[in-house]
């Protein structure tokens, strides 16, 4: 019967789909295992399987349809591309003309995987709906698995994904070619991709999205180079203007701005840091002044220069700025919904990415964190973005600066004590930092100063995970996520008996260290993201030769002097336009942050008598500005009247004290709280430290 038929049909093909999905689940867990040989599996895929298990927790029976960002966020993310958008559309259209008919849907994603333009054949559309191939869906490989344009985004070079090698079963018919697109400082800004059905599985199709892209980013790159002298170059006169060339770009002072990619191929280079920042003098033989004579030259002639680090020829050619160089507006930094609190970290220094996939693959589990680094480096941000990102994160975290309480405070402090419980005590009893953060994380700051005494019956409330009150008898059950932090040498301490070796093996079941700011690959990122984040929704522009300057400094009070110096730079600027003239070096000196264990800071000689004198009388001075701003709760104008001096004065004697609310509230905080609980902030204000 023709019922009959059709139902065992749809059995057989349920059963058939079924079989097939377990059959791809086993095909992963062997590879995973290490059970298949590296000639079964592309070493690349079974990598990201890896992830998509252990970091992303998928399981590649399950369903998901993708996530799809709201329109203004899709709008928001469109803005952000700016010309790469309408450049890649054009490269866009060209694909699918050239893929006409034959089943292939051609799309852009922004760095998080969201596509943000989908051009499909028709004749696609089906499967593109069914897959889930449409603008706003976040294609990234943490939402989806293994997939074209996520894995292309995680591993940041060109992908084939092949059927099979989706992670996810429901994506085992698609065949995903996709590669990346960078800006001029080698920063991911989209990928492109080719997608098709089971019967498409073509190589050409990688190579042809591989070019388009690098033709995308080198016109991307050339709109943005306008404001700068641009150089084009490559070991034979007849392929500059072809896509192989180099492209680099050098500001009037010489500086480099940027490059593509075949720029650090033709200098044998690996990466833009080592070229960027840099003197277009230190690249190649010739003078500055050399160059920007070439470019005055009225016909483009290839001009055969010599390379700095070897005897190696090159023809290059130089075109002054097409239009006048603008200090770029920076903008809020509004994190979009997929990133969560661990990825903003990430500004693109490799030993803060290392840590943030290791904090990553612990997140969920059992077991304790331990930041290491020099002050301010960020320990307790990072400890904030780790609670942030984890299943605790509607649950509170409390911190406790062990450093701040004084020794025989800190037993009561910590666990609590019952109604009476010794003289003094308040009448109704106080519930510890340890029960408050039951459900969520404990962040001890500062472990390394923990007293010796305090530490066995910190040990035991880990092992055991309960809690007595001091006072009480019975233990009370507690569920928490341990996080420490301290800028101290835990080992030496340890070793020289300072530090309990059991609680030390307790609290490091993850070490992660934090670069220094000096150190750090992205410092230029990590400030324009603190200028965004302090400048919020004002409107202001900053020169980028500001930001270099600020790159260039050795920051002993890392990321907390370098906001003091962000804010108090802020605070004294009267226009709409942040430059060097605002940057006044000697708040270095005197920023509240450059104490602890950075690196030495070598004091700016006095520029005159005057200021010797202004240097021998500054505590004194500190101390009274601090103390008529607390008097008038830090209301400047207020304070300019009572001490009869003008606001501009008040701001300038703050800088150079290195004076802020922050700093102060900061040092009374250590002395009477030592912390306090932390409630999940809203995602625009997760950068802000309020
Ligand atoms: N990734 C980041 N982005 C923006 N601001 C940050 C980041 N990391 C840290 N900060 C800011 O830098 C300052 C110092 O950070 P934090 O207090 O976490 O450092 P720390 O290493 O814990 O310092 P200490 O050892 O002195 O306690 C804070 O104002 C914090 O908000």
């Amino acid at each position: 019967m023709p019922s009959c038929m059709s139902t065992s049909t749809t059995e057989e093909n349920v059963m058939r789909i079924e079989a097939k999905g377990q059959g791809h689940a086993q095909l992963i867990e062997s590879a995973v295992h290490g059970q298949l040989t590296t000639v079964d599996i592309n070493q690349d895929v079974r990598h990201s399987w890896c992830r998509c298990i252990d970091s992303y927790e998928l399981d590649p029976l399950q369903v998901k349809k993708p996530i799809v960002v709201t329109r203004s966020d899709l709008q928001m993310r469109r803005e952000r591309l700016g010309a790469l958008l309408s450049i890649a559309r054009i490269e866009m259209l060209n694909l699918s003309r050239q893929m006409r008919h034959s089943h292939f849907g051609v799309m852009l994603t922004d760095a998080d995987g969201v596509i943000v333009n989908y051009l499909g054949d028709p004749a696609f559309s089906e499967v593109a709906r069914r897959a889930g191939f449409r603008e706003g869906a976040v294609w990234s490989e943490r939402e989806l698995g293994t997939n074209g344009m996520g894995t292309c985004i995680m591993m940041q070079r060109p992908v084939l994904i092949d059927r099979l090698e989706h992670f996810l079963v429901q994506n085992i018919a698609l065949t995903c070619s996709a590669a990346p697109i960078f800006d001029m400082r080698g920063r991911l800004l989209a990928a492109l991709d080719i997608s098709g059905g089971p019967d498409a599985v073509q190589m050409h199709t990688l190579a042809l999205v591989e070019i388009a892209a690098q033709n995308i980013e080198n016109r991307a790159l050339l709109e943005a180079a306008r404001p700068y002298h641009l150089l084009r170059f490559h070991p034979h006169a007849e392929f500059i203007s072809t896509p192989g060339e180099g492209l680099l770009m050098f500001d009037s002072d010489g500086t480099v701005m940027g490059a593509n990619r075949s720029a650090l191929e033709l200098l044998s280079l690996r990466s833009h840091e080592e070229l960027c920042g840099r003197s277009i003098e230190a690249v190649l033989e010739n003078s500055l002044e050399f160059l920007l004579q070439l470019a005055t030259r009225p016909a483009l002639r290839p001009e055969a220069l010599h390379l700095k680090s070897r005897q190696q020829r090159l023809f290059v050619t130089v075109q002054a700025p097409a239009c006048e160089p603008r200090a770029a507006p920076i903008k809020p930094l509004t994190a979009p919904p997929v990133l969560d609190s661990l990825e903003l970290m990430d500004a693109g220094d490799p030993v803060v990415l290392a840590n943030q996939r290791i904090a990553r693959r612990v997140l969920n589990r059992d077991i304790s964190v331990l930041l290491l680094g020099e002050t301010g480096t960020g320990k307790g941000y990072f400890a904030k973005a780790i609670h942030k990102a984890s299943t605790r994160a509607d649950k509170p975290l409390v911190s406790v600066n062990c450093a701040a309480i004084p020794e025989m405070l800190i037993e009561s402090e910590l666990f609590g004590y019952r109604p009476g419980a010794f003289t003094g005590a308040a009448r109704q009893g106080h519930t510890g930092r340890i029960l408050q953060a039951n459900g969520g994380t404990l962040f001890l700051d500062e472990i390394g100063d923990m007293p010796l005494s305090v530490q066995a019956r910190v040990l035991s409330v880990l092992e055991d995970r309960e809690v007595v009150p001091l006072g009480g008898t019975h233990p009370v059950p507690v569920d928490i996520r341990i996080i420490s932090a301290t800028h101290r040498d835990l080992v030496e301490m340890v070793a020289s008996g300072q530090f309990r070796d059991d609680l030390y093996y307790r609290l490091n079941g993850i070490t992660l260290t934090l670069p220094p700011l000096r150190e750090r690959q992205d410092i230029i990122e990590v400030i324009r993201r603190m200028l965004a984040i302090e400048i919020g929704e004002q409107s202001m522009r900053v020169d980028e030769a500001l930001v270099r300057r600020l790159a260039r400094l050795p920051w002993p009070g890392n990321l907390r002097q370098l906001r003091n110096v962000l804010r108090n730079m802020l605070a004294m600027s009267e226009g709409d336009e942040l430059t060097l003239d605002d940057f006044d070096e000697r708040c270095l000196l005197s920023s509240s942050a450059a104490r602890g264990t950075g690196a030495p800071v070598t004091p700016l000689p006095a520029e005159s008598p005057a200021e010797e004198d202004a240097d021998l009388l500054g505590s004194a001075e500190c101390e009274a500005l601090r103390r008529a701003l607390e008097a008038c709760g830090w209301n400047v104008s207020e304070a300019a009247v009572r001490l009869h001096i003008s606001r501009k004065t008040i701001y300038r004697k703050m800088h150079r004290h290195g004076l802020t609310r922050e700093a102060a509230l900061d040092g009374r905080e250590a002395v009477h709280a030592g912390g306090e609980a932390l409630r999940p902030a809203p995602r625009a204000a997760q950068f802000r430290d309020d």
